[in-house]
């Protein structure tokens, strides 16, 4: 084919899919075309104005040191403010996730993309970490973004260096780490996995936004979110959190299994501490119904053996019989950790998130990360729950699991 032809035919794919979108937004739009560069062994990266199409440009994928801030579709841009459907759209968000190729975000990207986190007002973009070994995983990756046409998905990038990707980031979600196999305990993850947490909080600390939200998801996250906090000085504590939502899930879900209830009748759970074995679900200050769980499951063995047994060890059980760790309903925990924070709590109402203790009400040690019940107001920031009762048990096991010195009792 001639090389003119070639160009054409570039062009008409990148004018029909601009319809394509702009019929999904309303669009009304004309497009000047200007002549295109020498197409060269890869891909094509346009960028777009509300009056002219820009002639796309190549480049070079071979080199990996030479890669672009944006990825195919997503390197257009477009003038928002002449869009009629987007006028009540929100300012765009940058959300980086690490770890963009692996299971977990498999999962989590098309959920962020489709609006169901930030809701249908938030446009985002999309800035996905990855690694060499991983690059062309990541740029499967976004071809699945291009092709599923989420409106409110206006920019991804992919890049390998974190100063890079986390430029700007008012969200950073660090997945990106090794998983567990069958026998091993998350903590035997640290020496692995902890150096990725801290590099990771000095690029944060360098160019992420001064209030970026940052969710570390990857194993063992209380000390991964503690290393990364630790090096990312110029960032308020509080905004780090690690993932512990899952384990709150789990909880809801075994609790209305024994009692026979639908899970959104469970609220008020809270996960004491660590991501791991270690962890206390609290059951003393849950209600089923608004009504105490202690009132509605009288089986109180029940309670303190198994229950709190079959939450501490769920993932271990998931990883013996898929082979690998649980992916898509760490991604639905994450989805409901960052609504958690970006809508307000249900009056009454908790959810649990490993934060930094300083000043905790509880008497927890300072300077740790531990779960503890959290309120928000829906502007991202929390607070910590004042109003939940501490019984013996609920106190030792505090005490006895974690190995956390309490300064006082609680
Ligand atoms: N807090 C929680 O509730 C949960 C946490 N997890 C944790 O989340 C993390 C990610 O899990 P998942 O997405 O399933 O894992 P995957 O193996 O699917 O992906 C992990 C990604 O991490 C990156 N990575 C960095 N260092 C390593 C390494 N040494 N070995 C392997 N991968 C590495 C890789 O990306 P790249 O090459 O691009 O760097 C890889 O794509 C794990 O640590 C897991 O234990 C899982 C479930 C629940
Ligand atoms: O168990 C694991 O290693 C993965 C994980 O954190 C979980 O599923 O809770």
């Amino acid at each position: 084919m001639a090389v003119a032809d070639l160009h054409t035919k570039i062009n008409l794919q990148y004018s029909s899919r601009l319809s394509y979108v702009s019929n999904r937004l309303s669009y009304s739009r004309r497009f000047s075309l200007r002549p295109l560069p020498q197409p060269h062994n890869s891909r094509i990266c346009c960028s777009v104005t509300s009056k002219e199409v820009q002639a796309p440009v190549t480049v070079n994928t071979e080199d990996p040191k030479k890669k672009p801030d944006c990825y195919g579709v997503f390197c257009l841009t477009y003038d928002l403010m002449a869009e009629e459907e987007t006028k009540s759209w929100k300012k765009m968000i940058n959300i980086a996730v690490s770890g963009a190729a692996g299971m977990i975000s498999n999962h989590l990207l098309f959920k962020l993309a489709s609006g169901e986190v930030f809701g249908p007002e938030q446009p985002i973009a999309l800035k996905l970490l990855g690694s060499e070994r991983s690059f062309q995983a990541l740029e499967g990756v976004a071809m699945e973004l291009e092709d599923s046409l989420f409106p409110l998905l206006r920019e991804v990038s992919i890049g390998i260096d974190a100063y890079e990707v986390f430029q700007d980031a008012d969200w950073a979600l660090l997945i990106g780490a090794k998983p567990r196999g069958p026998g091993m305990e998350r903590a035997d993850l640290l020496d692995i996995n902890g150096q990725i947490f801290a590099e990771q909080g000095k690029a944060l600390n360098a160019v992420a936004s001064r209030n970026v939200k940052v969710m570390v998801v990857g194993n063992p996250c209380n000390t991964n979110a503690l290393i990364c906090l630790k090096n990312a000085p110029d960032i308020p504590a509080k905004n780090f959190h690690a993932l512990t939502r899952l384990d709150e899930n789990r909880a809801k879900c075994q609790l209305a299994l024994k009692a026979g209830v639908f899970y959104d009748q469970v609220s008020n759970v809270t996960i004491w501490g660590n991501h791991s074995t270690t962890q206390v679900p609290d059951f003393l200050n849950a209600k089923i119904n608004g009504i105490p769980v202690k009132e509605v499951i009288k089986d109180t063995k029940w309670l303190e053996e198994e229950f709190t047994e079959k939450v501490q060890k769920r993932g271990g059980v998931l990883i013996k019989k898929w082979g690998r760790s649980s992916a898509a309903s760490t991604a639905v925990s994450i989805v409901d950790a960052i609504r958690s924070l970006v809508t307000p709590t249900p009056h009454g109402d908790w959810f649990s998130s490993a934060v930094y203790t300083a000043g905790n009400p509880y008497g927890i040690a300072e300077d740790i990360v531990f779960s503890m019940p959290c309120r928000s107001k829906g502007d991202g920031d929390y607070e910590l729950v004042k109003d939940v009762i501490f019984d013996d048990y609920l106190r030792s096991r505090i005490k006895k699991k974690l190995n956390c010195w309490l300064r006082r009792d609680v």
